[in-house]
């Protein structure tokens, strides 16, 4: 799969309020891929895509779309792209989504048949065809995602970006805007998607960046990334009592162990040859309850968005 996006080396201190919210980030976006970008909340997302979309001016660094340099002519990105950014719309709120379909179609060069025909598949997809005609200021918040959602798809872009799509939907819009997506991407759209639902990234995506006070501090495949941290075995323990200062010095001997909550703690066997004496272990304590899990974005959130 080709390049789409290339963002190379990109940083960004706001002068006013004097916060480097961007430092040194280098990511590419190829052809069918979707990508999680994930974060804290003011770790650095929404300017990094200000900057790729040229809203915003980086200190240093530049982007290319399909090879060419778009840092501070971006014509050309913005004809293969669409976007949804948080704050900011995409629409307009006194027209209905038909209206907006075919004006905003209109300006990526469909014609009113087709800019109709695209915007008005995708909200039957998520069952909100009788809203066509109603003004966007009249619908929910979550449904007014969704046509702003519709708005950036509605010319088939090379290039989406999203942030925070799934802001206001339900499961099943949740599940719908996850099958567009996966959809969109098996055509060959590039797609950066930023959330805090990680389960949704999760399902969603199949590769994740993770900015941390403005710098990337993971760029992996998701699969990859999760396959390796699940060569560890973690249990969930209930017991009837604490564990004893004897008990957890055996433990910590072998494992990673952390107390959740009163008399129950979380245990990661990283080497997969104690597991045997770490059971040993683990039967010799009063056991109300015990459940294996999986890791899973939470663990990886949790180990690189720290503080
Ligand atoms: N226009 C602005 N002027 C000054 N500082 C800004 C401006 N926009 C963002 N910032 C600061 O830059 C940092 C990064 O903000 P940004 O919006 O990029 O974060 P984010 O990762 O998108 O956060 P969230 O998940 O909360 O949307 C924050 O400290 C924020 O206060």
């Amino acid at each position: 799969m080709n390049t789409l996006l290339t963002v190379k080396n990109i940083s960004k201190t706001y002068q006013k309020s004097n916060v480097k919210a961007v430092s040194n980030v280098s990511f590419n976006v190829n052809s069918g891929d979707i990508v999680a970008f994930l974060g804290s909340n003011g770790a650095g997302k929404t300017t990094t895509l200000k900057v790729i979309l040229n809203l915003v001016s980086p200190d240093q660094g530049k982007i290319f779309f399909n090879g060419q340099d778009v840092t501070h002519n971006n014509l050309l990105l913005l004809k293969n792209s669409g976007t949804l950014l948080e704050g900011s719309q995409n629409m307009f709120f006194a027209l209905s989504p038909i209206e907006n379909f075919v004006y905003l179609g209109g300006q990526r060069g469909l014609s009113r048949k087709d800019a109709k025909k695209n915007g008005l598949a995708i909200m039957e997809k998520f069952n909100l065809i009788e809203k066509k005609n109603t003004p966007v200021a009249e619908l929910s918040r979550g449904m007014q995602q969704i046509v702003g959602v519709c708005c950036a798809l509605i010319a088939k872009p090379k290039l989406l970006i999203l942030d925070e799509p799934t802001l206001g939907l339900d499961l099943n819009s949740t599940k719908t805007m996850i099958k567009m997506l996966q959809f969109s991407a098996s055509k060959g759209a590039g797609i950066i998607v930023t959330t805090h639902q990680l389960d949704f990234a999760q399902r969603v995506a199949n590769r994740i960046l993770l900015i941390n006070h403005g710098k990337l501090v993971l760029s992996d495949d998701i699969k990859n990334r999760l396959e390796q941290l699940n060569q560890q075995t973690i249990f969930l323990l209930k017991l009837s009592r604490a564990i004893s200062e004897n008990e957890k010095d055996k433990i910590v001997a072998l494992c990673k162990l952390k107390s959740i909550t009163q008399n129950n703690y979380q245990i990661s066997v990283e080497n997969q040859k104690d597991l045997p004496q770490v059971l040993k272990i683990l039967s010799e304590l009063p056991i109300e309850n015990l459940q294996t899990r999986t890791k899973d974005l939470n663990d990886i959130f949790e180990d690189y968005a720290r503080d």
